[in-house]
């Protein structure tokens, strides 16, 4: 398959669409899987680049791994586990961000766990200092390989008391994954708290783990000897959902979401609402649609969950560009997250970036010299133009904007949109769009 796309832009996006298991989710059961000393299934779940890549890395640890694409079930048969080849680990270098939440599970069922080097989106630094603070606290030995990482706990696991300085979603995933084996109770302060995380602890619940969660973001955990295998459904993935939310909105179109979840959605659809952007929840999904007159211009913030999430923020951006006035947006998870919009000035939006936190509050980046404010000024017509996908949520926003140009554009790179949107191309015809 071609890693360009040709979108010829200009008219609304309409019809119904159905939106699957959540990438951020559905990953991270695939690890829990493997604590489980029998099967699993795991259902909805989408065909996305990630699920593959965490598979193919299952699989070289002796996991049984059999994929129903149109049903959407993956079954995992996790009674022959095996050490795998630290060649063929390595050879998935760079291919996701999954293989650290790996240590935990693999040393509790075979003593040892080689992780190769780590990929995901290029937004920021992206460290992983917490994990690797955990790991050791837990009893884990730690030696950095060439291409990645070796541990091994030759004292076993053992609970911990920890404080997260940040609400990281992996780090949280990281203490989950290791403590629901580990020997005693493990207590964990300044936990995240998103759905998919939720959705992680029902999962783990399901194969035998007991796990009490507080409003306070904290999280109490007492470990198990043996965990089973699971069957489980998981939960919808808002961030596509919000995605395709913000592309009715740029083109003025109206998209019904089959699967898409009030639940998990609520700050985006306040914020959806305040831009202009009308919706309607029914028991199967909900519609987005722009409304018509003008769109608002809006001042919003990132953040963690239940703030709105970052992930929601580069699609929306392009929404952006068609409202009236100027929006701020403060990025305050990732330094570097506005990459994407140059692109988007090369197509007629008028974005400025800044150093300073032009938010109501000042975040971890405000003297750091990252340019992670944006400054909106709409609304501007924007033209087709040639241009490339600089990172997953940034790709799929260089199609809205795309479609909502007036012309032909070019957008290349298109492959990494793969990783976390399932058959978007199909998505797209079936919405009218101009593709090729
Ligand atoms: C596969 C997956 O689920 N990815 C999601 C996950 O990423 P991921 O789990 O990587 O994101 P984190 O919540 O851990 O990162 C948030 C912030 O914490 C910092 N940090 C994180 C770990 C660490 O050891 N040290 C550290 O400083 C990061 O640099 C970042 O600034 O949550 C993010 C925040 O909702 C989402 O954007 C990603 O889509
Ligand atoms: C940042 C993202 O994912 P990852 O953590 O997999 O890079 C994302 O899904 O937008």
């Amino acid at each position: 398959m071609t890693d360009s796309i040709r979108v010829t832009g200009g008219r609304p996006l309409t019809g119904e669409i159905t939106v699957r298991g959540a990438k951020n989710f559905v990953s991270k059961a695939m690890v829990a899987a493997l604590l489980g000393s029998s099967a699993s299934t795991l259902r909805n779940v989408p065909d996305i680049r990630d699920v593959n890549v965490v598979s193919s890395l299952l699989r070289l640890h002796g996991v049984e791994v059999d994929y129903d694409v149109e049903a959407g079930v993956l079954a995992m048969d996790t009674s022959s586990l095996v050490r795998a080849d630290a060649a063929q680990i390595a050879a998935h270098a760079g291919s996701s961000r999954i293989p650290i939440l790996l240590c935990g599970p693999l040393l509790h069922r075979l003593g040892e766990a080689v992780i190769p080097d780590l990929g995901g989106c290029r937004i920021g630094d992206r460290p992983i200092d917490f994990h690797l603070e955990i790991l050791k606290k837990f009893g884990a030995e730690v030696t950095q390989m060439e291409d990645g990482l070796y541990l091994t706990a030759p004292h076993g696991l053992k609970g911990i008391k920890h404080k997260l300085t940040y609400p990281s979603v992996g780090a949280t995933e990281q203490l989950l994954l290791t403590a629901v084996m580990a020997e005693g109770i493990t207590h964990l302060e300044g936990a995240a708290v998103e759905p998919e995380i939720k959705d992680l602890i029902d999962t783990l619940q399901k194969m035998g783990a007991i796990i009490s969660v507080d409003t306070d973001r904290s999280i109490t955990i007492e470990g198990v000897k043996r965990l089973h295998g699971y069957d489980h459904y998981a939960l919808t993935d808002r961030i596509e959902v919000g995605s395709w939310a913000s592309a009715a909105l740029a083109t003025k179109g109206d998209i019904f979401v089959h699967g898409a979840q009030q639940r998990t959605m609520g700050m985006f659809l306040n914020v959806f609402r305040k831009v202009g952007g009308e919706f309607e929840v029914v028991r199967d999904g909900i519609r987005f649609y722009h409304p018509g007159g003008d769109l608002h211009s809006i001042a919003l913030q990132t953040d963690v969950h239940p703030g709105f999430m970052t992930d929601w923020q580069q699609p929306l951006v392009v929404a952006l560009t068609q409202a009236k006035g100027l929006s701020i947006v403060h990025e305050t998870v990732y330094e570097q997250r506005f990459g994407f919009t140059h692109a988007l000035c090369q197509m007629g939006a008028q974005v400025q970036l800044f150093r300073e936190c032009l938010g109501d509050r000042a975040c971890r980046f405000g003297d750091r010299n990252f340019k992670h404010s944006a400054v909106i000024s709409g609304p501007t017509p924007l033209k087709a133009a040639d241009i490339e996908v600089p990172d997953l949520r940034g790709g799929f926003s260089h199609l809205i904007a795309a479609l909502a140009a007036e012309g032909t554009s070019t957008v290349r790179g298109i492959g990494i949109i793969d990783r976390g949107y399932e058959n978007f191309r199909g998505k797209l015809s079936a919405l009218g769009a101009e593709v090729v």
